[in-house]
């Protein structure tokens, strides 16, 4: 039986006069790969805002490795170790590549103001460890050879690809992706489907996931939660999914 890293139950979300997010639950288990689907406007950007501290639900528990988070800070949450990407591409665009990892590590850093003006032995250690540590996931996303370009002009593939190593120099225990799919063509989105799936078999990490890609989510997902407008609708694994009545006339008969 694997264990539990992350567990929401009746999570909502109320915007004014609007439960944009209405008692869902869901579970991701270490090393595990979740996908939350649903159609426009279900609510998946809502929980995952309400997971990761961008809001305060309105109702529900999150447990986070068995301990509650729920109205915790963004920043107390990524700490911790829950690290999430946007539905839209947010990189440092004028800076390099490398830089941009090199600046996702800065909060990690564990040395102060002081030692890094005298320059002291800890403090160029860590810088080390913060180069190798961005080397290893330019290799893992294949963008070694592009380290020194502006983020802002790589393709749109390898910018999705350089948010996901941002997230992993932070060394997280769950990865969150917002529709890391959109805007990819074929090859860069097989390319993703790897990545992922090697960040769960190779290091060891959960992945909470919200696409639209359904051959990405069947392919890759451990478990999948459905989500209609903001109610729970089904959750199972992909095949479970597919054969579910409700989601099939809900959502997925909408294709
Ligand atoms: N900050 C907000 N204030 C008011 N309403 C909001 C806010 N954020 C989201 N909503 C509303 O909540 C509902 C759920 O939106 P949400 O973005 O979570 O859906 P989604 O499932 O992620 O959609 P999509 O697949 O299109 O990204 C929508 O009706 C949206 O307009």
């Amino acid at each position: 039986m694997s264990n539990v890293l992350l567990k929401a139950t009746g999570l909502s979300m109320r915007f004014g006069g609007l439960l944009a997010v209405d008692g869902v639950g869901l579970t991701v288990n270490e090393r595990e790969i979740v996908s939350v689907i649903g159609p426009n406007g279900a609510g998946k950007t809502t929980v995952f805002n309400c997971l990761t501290g961008f809001y305060k639900p309105t109702a529900g528990e999150i447990l986070y490795k068995g301990n509650p988070i729920q109205g915790l800070p963004g920043h107390k949450i990524s700490q911790l170790g829950v690290i999430r990407t946007f539905q839209h591409v947010r990189l440092f665009k004028e800076m390099t590549v490398i830089e941009n990892l090199l600046v996702a590590q800065h909060r990690h850093l564990k040395t102060g103001l002081l030692a890094g003006l005298f320059k002291t032995p800890a403090f160029r250690r860590s810088e080390s460890e913060a180069m190798d540590r961005a080397a290893h996931w330019l290799d893992r996303v294949k963008l070694t050879e592009f380290a020194n370009r502006e983020a802002g002009n790589l393709a749109y593939g390898q910018q999705r690809r350089l948010e996901i190593a941002r997230c992993m120099v932070a060394s997280p225990d769950l990865l969150m992706l917002d529709e890391p799919a959109a805007g990819l063509n074929p090859n860069e989105t097989k390319e993703l489907d790897e990545l992922i799936v090697s960040l769960r078999d190779d290091d060891g990490i959960s992945i909470l996931l919200i696409e639209h890609d359904m051959k990405l989510v069947m392919g890759i997902s451990d478990n999948i939660v459905v989500v209609n407008q903001g109610r729970p609708l089904a959750t199972g694994t992909p095949q479970e999914i597919l054969q579910n009545p409700d989601v099939i006339k809900a959502y997925l008969g909408e294709e």
